[in-house]
């Protein structure tokens, strides 16, 4: 089957930084990556570049066999490539049911998306994030974990064949990871592919078919998660640091 994402020879640089150094990966339709590494190694810049937020300074990224390098992040999420973010901007003046419909509004499809529609939509995915009773509720007012919650119905309302999720767990206690990792196999169930950048090791082995692992920009394994886990070089570069 051919990839639903793949990014070749992606490289981005920051003035003198290199941020990401020559990562390729494929991402089949209905899979769930886990993208893993230590601070600074350029999870997050790798998620940019493939939603549209950051110009790669070399390499490709395809969608569905077709180039998107050249398309703004908004007509990347038209195409179907949904994320969320890792620090969450949630819209203070909408309710909670609006700032989803935001996301029915700018997603895949969505330029004759009427606002009743797209409010309908927004209900549908907080109930399904489980959000349903706060939905005229403010969104200052939800606790840590429905922020996360909401960020992810807003991703969702936007209809997307590949969800990027950028830290979703971070912050959150034993029972609301667990809680986000049923939601987001749920998410899978429905046809959706995700990416998913993840500190929390026992979470993204759990979830992820494959994990692919970053340092200092470099790609430095890709495999199941049984394989990566034992390789004796995610080992010294991450986990004996870093496991939880
Ligand atoms: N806009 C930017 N301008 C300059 N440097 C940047 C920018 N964005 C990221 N960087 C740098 O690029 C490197 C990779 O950052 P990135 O945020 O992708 O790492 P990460 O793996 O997501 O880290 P974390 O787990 O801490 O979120 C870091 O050294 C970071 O400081």
């Amino acid at each position: 089957m051919s990839a639903l994402l793949e990014v070749r020879h992606a490289t981005r640089r920051f003035a003198g930084l290199i941020a990401l150094n020559d990562v390729s990966l494929t991402l089949a339709p209905g899979e769930i990556l886990g993208l893993i590494g230590p601070n600074g190694a350029g999870k997050t810049t790798l998620i940019n570049l493939i939603s549209g937020t950051l110009a790669a300074s070399e390499g490709e990224v395809l969608f569905q066999g077709e180039p998107v390098n050249r398309l703004p992040a908004f007509r990347r999420a038209r195409l179907g490539i949904g994320r969320t973010f890792q620090i969450m901007r949630p819209f203070p003046g909408l309710s909670v049911l609006d700032n989803v419909a935001v996301g029915a509004l700018f997603g895949r499809g969505a330029s004759k998306v009427p606002l009743t529609q797209a409010r309908e939509q927004a209900r549908v995915w907080l109930e399904f994030v489980g959000l349903g009773n706060t939905i005229s509720g403010r969104t200052d007012e939800l606790s840590g974990a429905g922020r996360r919650r909401l960020e992810l119905a807003k991703a969702l309302a936007m209809q997307p064949k590949l969800l990027l999720c950028d830290e979703l767990m971070a912050g959150l206690n034993l029972v609301e990871i667990d809680q986000i990792i049923d939601l987001l196999r749920q998410v899978r169930e429905r046809g959706i592919s995700l990416l998913v950048i993840e500190h929390v090791i026992k979470a993204i082995i759990s979830l992820s078919d494959r994990l692919l692992v970053l340092h200092h920009g470099e790609k430095i394994a890709d495999g199941t998660p049984a394989s990566v886990l034992s390789d004796p070089i995610v080992v010294q570069a991450y986990l004996g640091k870093k496991r939880t």
